[in-house]
């Protein structure tokens, strides 16, 4: 996915001036208020579900899940377990809950985040795969995925070697031909599978753990991934090889990978025919990943000897399914996560998975949102504030804001320019641009899209500080360029809306308005007014405000030289009247002012 938000990044050093251009940053695949409440430093409010009145969060079941999972989920939410729904009735129920639960049976296209209208906000697959959710449309919506990736590994992998050792025995073919009555000890005599050669496609967690145990029966494996290390092949002695290779040399080929665009109909007639005949393969990864009319033709022509498959790419297959009912062929009901140990386990994972992320965590299963480290959250959450509260100054300071497009974001740091993730930051800056001006909903999920959608531009640019690191951000300057300006003291000598802000311990402060330094708390609201430096302003004002019982936080005054222009700048705990901030636009030294809320 390209994201708007995701160009260049220019890294300037402070000395020597030069401008050093870096890859385009890792893509945000795409949040409402950010919190940080102070016990758990974990907690960001990703995606906001705190229901507005207080009451308990609504969690809809559509499968199966585990007891204890289900038990997780009860202490913290309303629970409603409703399996096999309608696709209708899962859209009907769904603008009624705040996250959803599936597994592989259900799915959750477009039309189940339109028809929740807003109110989904994370969707928990009790498994691995994802291909039965939009995640494309999660993304849109703001909706966080998460899975549960580790909890049915072993399970996958023990049917994958269960298939194997069945299918090459005839253990299903002669089971069913004992149960009619016959005896046919000649028919169903098998092959063997230690000395042969095995293709694990697909070398992650299940193709690992099926590697492994083939190793055990004394087969040798060798595993085609792109993505995989080979030293961790090699520690198990497995030879990672192309996929030519494993496809021409393989005796068995198990099946490993996730359904991807990549992946469909990986196995099709021209792989068929590059395999050695009689070749025996084993599916429990996604049934998609075969083109299954190939697979036919394939076995009926002889180059594939036998098949053993646990998915299909409907599911369930047709009655008559040519595939299904092939006499080479062994099937079972999508088993393979289906053991009782792996099903407490994804239960508990995903219940885990699906509170934390209600209760703002970062999910470390996101499937759909970046994954920030605890420690780094804990170190940016100032700088997080600082961001959105940057972006919603600046947007404000344009006059008729909705036409921003274009957004200059600076980091200034002495951190190295790869030790400073700034994809929390610049998801936050986006939110405090685009939510002032619209009642689009922005959060890490979708931050990246809707600024895309928008056509908001943002760049991102480096500036390397000499000196240590003590604090990963020294300054963060947000520019808006092409834009007229409200108040025509924050542009800068370039014309762009700029302000600029710093962490003081631990607060975020304003510290520059287009080229007046200012220094003002970024709490409650800001009034800017530009005025001729002269002595007695800041008792004006400040009586104005006091008689209105309007409370002022912080005040500061940044001017170009004495007695010439000067904006003072004023936090304020409340809201002025409309007749409180005519008064102050009366002062005949003030020639502009805004309110500016945060
Ligand atoms: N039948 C069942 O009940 C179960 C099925 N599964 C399925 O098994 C598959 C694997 O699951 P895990 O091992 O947990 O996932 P994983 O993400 O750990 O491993 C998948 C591996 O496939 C590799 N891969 C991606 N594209 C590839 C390509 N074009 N060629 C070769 N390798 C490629 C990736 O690099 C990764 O190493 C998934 O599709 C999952 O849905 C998993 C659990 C239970
Ligand atoms: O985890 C996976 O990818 C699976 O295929 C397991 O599917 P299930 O949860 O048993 O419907």
């Amino acid at each position: 996915m390209s994201a708007a938000a995701s160009s260049t990044i220019s890294v300037a050093t402070t000395n020597p001036l030069k401008s050093l251009s870096l890859s385009s940053r890792s893509p945000l695949p795409s949040a409402s208020s950010i919190s940080f409440p102070s016990r758990n430093p974990r907690r960001l409010v990703l995606v906001s579900c705190t229901t507005g009145d207080g009451s308990k969060p609504t969690i809809l079941v559509a499968e199966k899940l585990g007891d204890a999972g289900v038990k997780l989920l009860e202490d913290f939410a309303n629970v409603d377990c409703s399996y096999n729904m309608t696709p209708e009735e899962l859209n009907t129920k769904i603008s009624l809950c705040d996250a959803l639960i599936v597994r592989s049976g259900t799915k959750v296209g477009r039309e189940v985040f339109e028809s929740s209208r807003g109110r989904l906000k994370v969707v928990g697959r009790a498994g691995v795969g994802i291909d039965n959710v939009d995640l494309r449309a999660a993304t849109e919506f703001g909706c966080l995925v998460v899975n549960a990736p580790t909890a049915n590994t072993i399970a996958a992998a023990e049917h994958g070697i269960a298939l194997l050792a069945a299918m090459a025995r005839n253990v299903a073919q002669a089971d069913a031909s004992v149960k009619a009555g016959e005896w046919k000890r000649n028919k169903y005599v098998g092959v063997s599978l230690v000395g042969k050669t095995l293709a694990v496609l697909g070398f992650g967690k299940v193709g690992t753990e099926v590697a492994r145990r083939a190793k055990g029966l004394g087969m040798r494996v060798i595993a085609h991934d792109p993505y995989a290390p080979a030293d961790r092949a090699h520690a198990i002695g497995v030879e990672l090889v192309g996929f030519g290779e494993a496809l021409a040399t393989a005796d068995f080929i198990s099946l490993h990978m996730p359904l991807t665009p990549a992946t469909s109909k990986i196995l099709n007639d021209e792989t068929f025919a590059k395999m050695k005949k009689g070749v025996r393969i084993v599916n429990v990864a996604r049934g998609g990943v075969i083109d299954e009319d190939a697979l036919v033709r394939a076995l009926d022509a002889g180059i594939v000897a036998q098949a053993a498959l646990d998915v299909f790419t409907k599911e369930p297959p047709a009655k008559d399914s040519p595939l299904v009912q092939h006499e080479r062929v062994t099937v079972t009901p999508h088993l393979g996560a289906s053991t009782m140990e792996a099903q407490e386990g994804v239960a508990i994972e995903i219940a885990e998975a699906v509170v934390g992320a209600l209760n703002g965590e970062l999910a470390a299963t996101a499937v759909n949102a970046p994954m920030v480290s605890a420690e780094v959250l804990t170190e940016l959450k100032p700088y997080v504030v600082l961001a959105e509260k940057l972006g919603r100054l600046a947007v404000q300071l344009v006059a008729g804001g909705s036409g921003v497009k274009n957004v200059k974001v600076s980091y200034t740091s002495a951190r190295a320019t790869d030790d400073l993730d700034t994809r929390l930051l610049r998801a936050m800056i986006t939110k405090g641009i685009i939510e002032p001006i619209s009642d689009v909903y922005v959060n890490l999920v979708n931050a990246d899209f809707t600024a895309k959608q928008r056509g908001l531009r943002l760049s991102e640019e480096r500036v390397v500080l000499d000196g240590s690191p003590e604090n990963p951000l020294e300054t963060i300057t947000v520019k808006l360029g092409n834009v007229e300006s409200k108040f025509a003291s924050s542009l800068s000598e370039s014309g762009e809306v700029k302000v600029e802000g710093k962490v003081k311990d631990g607060v975020p402060h304003l510290t520059k308005v287009g080229s007046f330094e200012v220094d003002v708390t970024l709490e409650g609201s800001i009034i800017l007014c530009r005025q001729v430096d002269q002595p007695g302003m800041i008792g004006t004002v400040g009586s104005i405000l006091g008689e209105s019982n309007v409370n002022v936080n912080f005040m500061s005054v940044g001017r170009i030289a004495p007695r010439k222009q000067a904006i003072m700048a004023i936090g304020v705990d409340d809201q002025p009247s409309k007749e409180t901030l005519k008064k102050i636009g009366e002062i005949p030294a003030v020639e502009e002012f805004v309110f500016l809320k945060l």
